[in-house]
């Protein structure tokens, strides 16, 4: 399958329909959703993890690769959920978490059994000559990375939470593995895979300290090796499928990285996400803290990767929400006075670029953060050992509540808002996170009263109807601009201006001059406008021309 000029969706299982009224989506629930998912006109279903798994991390902690947990459904399900899908030409994606496995893992169990195949699945060290772990290294999710291994008198490395033990790349018995269950999902008819942290795979097998004044992650990130596997992986695997699309989640990467990962000739992976848009609003680099966006980094950071990777050839996953990050309105929009108007120049900002557009579920209805107001609201395990840190760190209750409020993970996992029910439509049950503003934001109040909706659905039927957004070259526009987000895509003699004025107050644009009969091609305001080289945008407003 060409991927360029595809849209992918993502579902969080967990949160998007409860058919059995427990309180946790399913795929059943998914199932009676189908007619609403044909409307967007999207190619491909991203689903997070729904196999077996203690859950400490939401699914992210897998016991069993190859079956679905009960609270999710059965392999019956996921059958009918394939076939149903594919009657309408979408696509399944799956999520292969292969850093790591949960500590419940029948090869971890044997592992710590004593098991040495099993033993050499994971790393498993000694601890230092004073009896402290093998190296200083930070847990993602706070603490160190190491965790005693039973009563060896070992410690076991977990780059997440002490559940989620690291697999030790380095052993082929490892690599065969993790072929043969994409294989195995491949066999059910499933074109794509989603590879989690996949970065972070290519550990040395002797680990070393890190320097005190660094985080470490040089040691274990993007290290050369995991080109390799990569390659291995695909030619066992999903790259006997030319139609086989692929994402690899890469934490803390580089465009010299990401153009290798995807590089056609490379045999790698058709596409790549990182974060570093998305630190913006990171204060000295520290996720947990507030701090409006910084509109210029943003812009910069956008520009830097769009060019990178169009002279590189590489290919980019574009996105702004997925069940790891608050929602994007809440932070680069206005969800009070401009909810609309900034989630359709969001989109528009993301869906106009050179890569491939995600949508996360909620998104194109308008969705922002829950704004819980106690910590037993939350689920998150990040979340939760986040506020414990703050705590320590000598913060009031009241300010380590204000920035989970702003950062947790748990912002975009409330249950999708399909009416204004007390549960949303999502359940006849209390569910497992509760939704809040449902009487505003809903499915069934958008398709009716919105506008964002019917704005996803043109912005996905422009990138298939016009080669020069799936296929076009990227060039900057108007880069000194403090509040616009400008620039043009070129194909050919053809060329698309794009404008996105960031905030919500009008704005007046300088442009070079453009040769050309111009149209506006999309605008989230209701009157079309010339292009001219003085240009007033109003709040939050994009709007994109073609010069033919
Ligand atoms: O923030 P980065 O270091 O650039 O990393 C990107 C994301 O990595 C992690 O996400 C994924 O792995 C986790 C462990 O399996 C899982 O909990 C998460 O749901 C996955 O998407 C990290 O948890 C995210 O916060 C980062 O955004």
């Amino acid at each position: 399958m060409k991927f360029e000029d595809k849209i992918i969706y993502q579902i969080y299982p967990k949160s998007f329909n409860d058919s059995n009224g427990d309180g946790i989506g399913d795929l059943q629930g998914i199932i009676e959703k189908i007619p609403y998912l044909e409307q967007l006109n999207i190619d491909m279903i991203w689903f997070n993890p729904f196999f077996i798994s203690p859950q400490n991390d939401n699914g992210y902690d897998i016991s069993d690769y190859y079956h679905i947990d009960s609270r999710f459904g059965t392999m019956a399900d996921f059958e009918e959920l394939v076939s149903k899908l594919k009657a309408i030409g979408i696509e399944v994606m799956l999520d292969m978490v292969f850093n790591h496995t949960s500590t419940e893992h029948e090869w971890f169990q044997k592992a710590l059994n004593g098991d040495p195949k099993y033993l050499d699945y994971y790393y498993v060290r000694d601890p230092k000559p004073d009896g402290s772990p093998p190296t200083n290294w930070r847990s993602k999710f706070g603490g160190s990375a190491w965790e005693p291994f039973g009563e060896t008198g070992k410690y076991y490395l977990h780059l997440y939470d002490p559940t989620q033990a690291d697999l030790d790349w380095h052993n082929p018995a490892v690599r065969n593995e993790m072929s043969k269950i994409v294989n195995f999902w491949r066999g059910k008819g499933v074109k794509g895979f989603r590879f989690d942290v996949i970065n972070v795979i290519g550990k040395d097998s002797h680990l070393i300290d890190a320097p005190v004044d660094s985080d470490g992650k040089f040691l274990y990130t993007d290290k050369k090796i995991v080109h390799q596997y990569l390659r291995e992986l695909n030619q066992t695997s999903f790259g006997q499928d030319p139609d086989a699309v692929t994402v690899g989640e890469m934490s803390s990467t580089s465009i010299e990285n990401c153009i290798e990962y995807t590089l056609a000739e490379r045999n790698e992976l058709s596409m790549v996400f990182t974060f570093h848009h998305l630190k913006v609003d990171y204060k000295h680099g520290n996720k947990w803290s507030t701090t409006p966006f910084n509109f210029m980094n943003l812009k910069n950071i956008l520009n830097d990767w769009q060019l990178g990777m169009t002279s590189g050839h590489g290919w980019n996953a574009l996105f702004w929400n997925n069940h790891d990050q608050p929602r994007a309105l809440n932070r680069f929009g206005d969800p009070v006075h401009y909810r609309e108007k900034s989630a359709e120049m969001l989109a528009t900002t993301i869906h106009l670029l050179r890569g491939t557009p995600f949508i996360y579920m909620g998104e194109e209805i308008g969705m922002s953060n829950p704004q819980y107001k106690k910590l037993s609201d939350y689920n998150d395990i990040e979340t939760k050992n986040a506020y414990a840190e703050l705590l320590e760190n000598g913060n009031s209750p009241a300010e380590a509540l204000t920035i989970i409020q702003a950062k947790s993970r748990d912002n975009s996992r409330t249950p999708m808002q399909w009416n204004q029910s007390e549960y949303a439509g999502f359940s006849t049950q209390t569910p497992w996170l509760m939704p809040t503003n449902q009487a505003i934001v809903n499915v069934e109040n958008e398709l009716v009263n919105g506008e964002i909706f019917n704005y996803y659905q043109k912005l996905i039927k422009l990138r298939k109807s016009h080669p020069i957004i799936s296929v076009g070259d990227y060039l900057p526009l108007l880069m000194n601009n403090t509040h616009v987000f400008a620039y043009q895509r070129t194909l050919n003699n053809q060329r698309l201006i794009v404008l996105n004025n960031f905030y919500g107050t009008k704005t007046t644009i300088d442009l070079p001059e453009f040769d050309g009969i111009s149209s506006v091609i999309i605008t989230n305001y209701s009157t079309d406008v010339p292009l001219t080289s003085l240009m007033t945008l109003e709040p939050y407003q994009s709007i994109a021309f073609l010069i033919e």
